[in-house]
C-alpha cells in the first residue's frame, strides 16, 4: 500500500549550499518567541539530528506549533539562534528543502485530490519538460498516503483525516530534506495511524530525510528515534525514548513525562521557598 521506495535517495546539497550531513537539521540556542502578551517559548536550547524522527511532545498549548512555525520560518518575534539545515530559519533557500504540514489541511475543496497535487507539483516543477516527472511524483505521493481510490474525489467531499493526508501528500511532493508535521495523525483511526508511522519510518530509512513530528498522544512517542518533551514553553527533556525511561525509572514515555513534570514542579517550588 504505502510505498516510499520510489522516492530518490537524498542527495548532498549543491556545492555552495551549507548544511550537508555534518550539521544538525535544526540547532536552537536561547530560542525565544513572544506571541501577543505572552512569552510562548522561553530560551530553548536543542538539536534535531539528521535522518531521524524527532517527536515533539507535550500538552495542548505548550508551544509545539509555535516551535514548528519558528523552524519553518513563518513565526514572528523569534529571538535567539535558530539554524535549519545549516541556514538561519526562514532563509529563502530553505523553501524547497522543507516540507511543512499544518494542523489545518491546506487543500482546495473544489479540486480533486489529483488536481490539488497537480497544481502544487506544477508550482514546484513548472514547465512542459517536467510534466512526466510531475505525473509520476503525483501518483507516488497519492499512493504513499493511501488515497489512490479517492484520487478523483473532490477534496471537499473527503473526511477530515483524508484531507489531512492530501496535505501530507503535498508536502511529500518535493522530496524535502526536512519534513515538519504538526499533529499529522490527529483524528485518524488506529490502522491509518500505524500506516502513517510506517511511512514516516520509510521516509527516514530510505531517503535519509529528517522528520520533526508533533503529537500530544504519548504512545506515539515510542515510535520516535528522539523526543523533545515540552511543557509551558520549556523543554523538559531531549533524549531517546529508551534513555528517558531508564533515567526516570519509568515503564512508558508517558510515565517518564509525568515524572519530569513532577520534578519540574518540585524544582519550581524549591526556588520559591529559597527566595
Ligand atoms: N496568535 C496568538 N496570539 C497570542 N498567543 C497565541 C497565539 N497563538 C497561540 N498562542 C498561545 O501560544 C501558546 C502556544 O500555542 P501553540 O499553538 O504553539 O501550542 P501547541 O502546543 O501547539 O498546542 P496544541 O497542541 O493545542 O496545538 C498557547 O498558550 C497559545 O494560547
Amino acid at each position: 500500500m504505502m510505498n516510499y521506495l520510489s522516492g530518490s535517495p537524498t542527495e548532498p546539497g549543491p556545492p555552495n549550499e551549507p548544511g550537508s550531513a555534518d550539521t544538525p537539521a535544526v540547532h536552537a540556542a536561547g530560542l525565544t518567541v513572544i506571541r501577543g502578551p505572552r512569552t510562548v517559548l522561553r530560551g530553548l536550547d536543542f538539536t534535531v539530528p539528521r535522518g531521524q524522527i524527532t517527536g515533539l511532545l507535550g500538552p495542548s498549548g505548550c508551544g509545539k506549533s509555535t516551535l514548528m512555525r519558528s523552524v519553518v520560518g513563518t513565526q514572528a518575534k523569534v529571538t535567539g539562534t535558530l539554524d535549519v539545515l545549516g541556514r538561519p530559519a526562514g532563509h529563502p533557500t530553505l523553501r524547497t528543502r522543507i516540507g511543512y504540514v499544518t494542523q489545518a489541511p491546506s487543500v482546495y475543496d473544489d479540486l480533486t485530490v489529483r488536481q490539488n497535487l497537480d497544481y502544487f507539483a506544477a508550482i514546484l516543477a513548472p514547465g512542459h519538460a517536467a510534466s512526466e516527472r510531475r505525473h509520476s511524483d503525483v501518483t507516488r505521493v497519492i499512493e504513499d498516503v493511501d488515497l489512490t481510490s479517492h484520487a478523483d474525489s473532490l477534496a471537499g467531499n473527503l473526511s477530515g483525516g483524508q484531507r489531512s493526508r492530501v496535505s501530507l501528500a503535498v508536502a511529500l511532493l518535493g522530496t524535502p530534506e526536512l519534513l515538519v508535521l504538526d499533529e499529522p495523525t490527529v483524528g485518524l483511526d488506529p490502522v491509518l495511524r500505524r500506516d502513517l508511522w510506517n511511512l514516516f519510518h520509510d521516509i527516514t530509512a530510505q531517503r535519509g530525510a529528517t522528520l520533526l513530528i508533533s503529537s500530544h498522544v504519548m504512545d506515539e512517542a515510542e515510535r520516535c528515534h528522539r523526543l523533545l518533551l515540552m511543557r509551558e514553553g520549556e523543554i523538559l527533556a531531549d533524549d531517546t525514548p529508551d534513555a528517558l525511561r531508564t533515567r526516570t525509572g519509568s515503564e512508558t514515555v508517558e510515565d517518564a513525562f509525568l515524572h519530569l513534570v513532577d520534578e519540574a514542579v518540585a524544582a519550581g517550588r524549591n526556588k520559591e521557598t529559597t527566595r
